[in-house]
């Protein structure tokens, strides 16, 4: 039986290890050996799964709910610590697990097995209360060395810093299960399989009895998304899709599909294999509850599609003018719980697909672009009544803000014409001349802008690579994640109302830094800062009376008029005239501005200069 103590030790080893090939070799011995003491459990599975830093699989929805409150509510009961001695282990490291080491009492035999924690995580998620919960946890962390409580808690809080992604232990299952000499495992293979099953763990297995060509496609996990590089001009996206030098742009012809970049939420939606139907963000969490129209929608896609994957943007929909709403009325329906038939009527959403990653049994990544799009087209024609296309593009002048509910009061009959799935239109397009002229169009709508995809390129789900481009409006953003929150004065007197917020560092992979770049307090409505405000209070990681610590996991999209050098935050520098655009509870931690793109828009203002 492979021991927890055994996780804990490699997490500790490859916490302090820079060699990604050392780190490997000492994953694949680590997963090698679960396997030999116990062929039959699924022991190196679990192992690939915790050193990944996940403690289920992608592919299962369950979470464990426990956040930085309760655990330190269990530190405190099981060490005795006083609030102050926590606040201060947690300000010696910033983290957690750490923290909890130094305060740990010494246990003097490890015992926690693999299979009795995935015995409790599974337990945490039925769990009625947060008291059962915190009882099950303290129970795991009262049988733990001071080790294994470290990386319990960091694997409970999903957030290891041990600098292994998923793709490192895919390398090391491969490495792991083939044999000198003998049978030869491809990276390529456990890549695939991951990918169709979402179960590092399933797929660890399958390595070990060489059945990962059984793998198998299933709904109902979301696959990664495909992402966009930005470009300033129409001139640098035909030299970036061309690799010819900017200034040759207006000669050089290249063959890639423009669509408008709507300013909505990106979803990919699984449905058509039996009536469920489930949505996802581009976090890969599920938001299909939020989105009751879509839902009864998408229910109706008949079996004969063999089942469908569609990736999209999710929009509130004017059908008066046949246009997006916009993201500040749109946004009013993300991450509601439960909709009011009110929202439903006065924000229909409408799910504007743009490309296809599976039909008829097969997944269709491999495919290029022209094909993917040629049977998405042949997929929204089947589906007839739930879709309309094309959508009509005609270039009005967008109503005027104050219009917009009175004008989406529909009439019953309109009603029924709305059609919830809708084909993005695009065209073909080969110079930058098109391209300026269609991003001319494309704003002219109250669109962000224009993407564009070469036309042969394959889907690389999780990939910012250069097949996909994205030109909008030159407005300098960064997205950014809270570090800190501190109380507002006179009205926002005793709110959490001013924020502090972090790029990523050159480090952030390997110990999660983060480096504060500014401080905001403007743009969000006071709703906003209400709830912001309520979150913050219950997420704070050190209370410094004023100002509040808090755990970086909310993400923020600021925009600011220049970026200015500064001693006054770690990174270096600071944001001249910072508004807060939105939250971004769609991006995912991994995704935010880097201190490179920071440095990148300071040294463009310096030659460029600002006003
Ligand atoms: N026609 C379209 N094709 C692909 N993506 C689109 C389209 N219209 C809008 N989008 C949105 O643009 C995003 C791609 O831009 P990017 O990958 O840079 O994401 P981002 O960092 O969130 O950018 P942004 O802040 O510009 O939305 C997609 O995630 C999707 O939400």
């Amino acid at each position: 039986m492979a021991l927890f103590a055994d996780v804990a030790s490699l997490a500790e080893y490859l916490s302090g290890e820079p060699s990604r090939l050392k780190k490997r070799a000492a994953i694949a011995a680590a997963l090698r050996s679960a396997h030999s003491a116990a062929p039959a459990s699924n022991d190196a599975g679990l192992l690939a799964l915790y050193i990944a830093g996940t403690p289920f699989a992608e592919s299962d929805p369950r979470k464990l709910n426990a956040g930085g409150a309760l655990l330190s509510s269990a530190i405190k009961a099981i060490t005795g610590a006083t609030d102050a001695a926590l606040t201060t282990a947690y300000r010696r490291h910033g983290d957690m697990g750490a923290a909890a080491f130094d305060l740990w009492p010494l246990q003097a035999t490890v015992t926690l097995t693999l299979s009795e924690v995935a015995t409790t995580f599974a337990a945490m998620p039925f769990a009625k209360t947060t008291a059962v919960r915190g009882e099950l946890v303290q129970r795991l962390l009262r049988r733990s060395s001071p080790l294994e409580a470290k990386y319990l808690l960091k694997l409970m809080l999903g957030d290891m810093r041990i600098g292994v992604k998923q793709s490192l232990v895919e390398e090391a299952i491969a490495a792991a299960a083939s044999v000198e000499d003998g049978t030869q495992v491809l990276v390529k293979a456990v890549r695939h399989a991951v990918m169709l099953e979402a179960d590092l763990s399933r797929a660890t297995a399958m390595a070990f009895s060489g059945t990962l060509d059984q793998a198998m496609m299933r709904l109902f996990h979301p696959l990664g998304f495909m992402l966009a590089s930005p470009v300033e001009s129409p001139e640098e996206a035909v030299a970036r899709f061309s690799s010819k030098p900017i200034d040759e742009a207006e000669e050089v012809r290249v063959e890639a599909f423009l669509e408008d970049k709507y300013d909505g939420m990106r979803a990919q939606i699984h449905c058509g294999e039996s009536s469920r139907v489930a949505m996802y963000s581009r976090n890969k969490e599920e938001i299909t509850e939020s989105f009751p129209d879509l839902l009864e929608a998408f229910a109706s896609v008949p079996a004969s599609t063999g089942g469908l994957i569609l990736d999209g943007e999710i929009l509130g929909w004017d059908f008066a003018t046949g246009r997006a709403l916009p993201f500040a009325v749109m946004g009013q329906r993300i991450g509601r719980k439960r909709v009011q038939a009110e929202l439903l009527r006065k924000i229909p959403a409408v799910f504007m697909v743009f490309d296809l990653l599976y039909s008829a049994g097969e997944l269709q990544l491999d495919k290029p672009l022209k094909a993917r799009r040629n049977a998405l087209e042949a997929i929204v024609e089947q589906l007839g009544t739930l879709a309309t296309s094309p959508i009509p593009i005609e270039d009005r002048t967008p109503p005027a803000q104050a219009d917009l509910f009175s004008q989406l009061e529909p009439t019953a009959a309109e009603e029924e014409k709305f059609a919830r799935l809708m084909l993005s239109p695009s065209r073909l397009v080969e110079s930058a001349e098109e391209i300026d002229r269609a991003y001319a169009a494309a704003r002219a709508r109250a669109n962000e802008g224009v993407m564009l995809k070469a036309a042969n390129s394959h889907y690389q789900p999780g990939r910012r690579g250069l097949a996909w481009i994205k030109l909008k409006r030159e407005l300098a953003t960064l997205d950014v994640v809270i570090t800190g929150a501190e109380f507002g004065h006179g009205r926002r007197a005793g709110i959490l109302s001013d924020y502090t917020f972090a790029v990523c560092g050159p480090a952030f992979h390997q110990t999660g830094e983060l480096l504060n770049v500014g401080k905001a307090y403007s743009g969000l409505t006071d709703a906003e800062i209400a709830e912001l405000s309520a979150w913050a209070m219950a997420h704070t990681l050190e209370d410094q009376g004023h100002f509040r610590t808090v755990e970086p996991i909310r993400i923020l999209e600021v925009a600011f008029n220049n970026i200015m050098r500064s001693e006054r935050h770690a990174s270096g520098f600071a944001m001249r005239f910072p508004r807060i655009l939105r939250i971004r509870d769609d991006k995912p931690l991994e995704e935010i501005d880097t201190l490179d793109r920071v440095e990148e828009i300071y040294q463009s203002q310096v030659d460029k200069p600002v006003e």
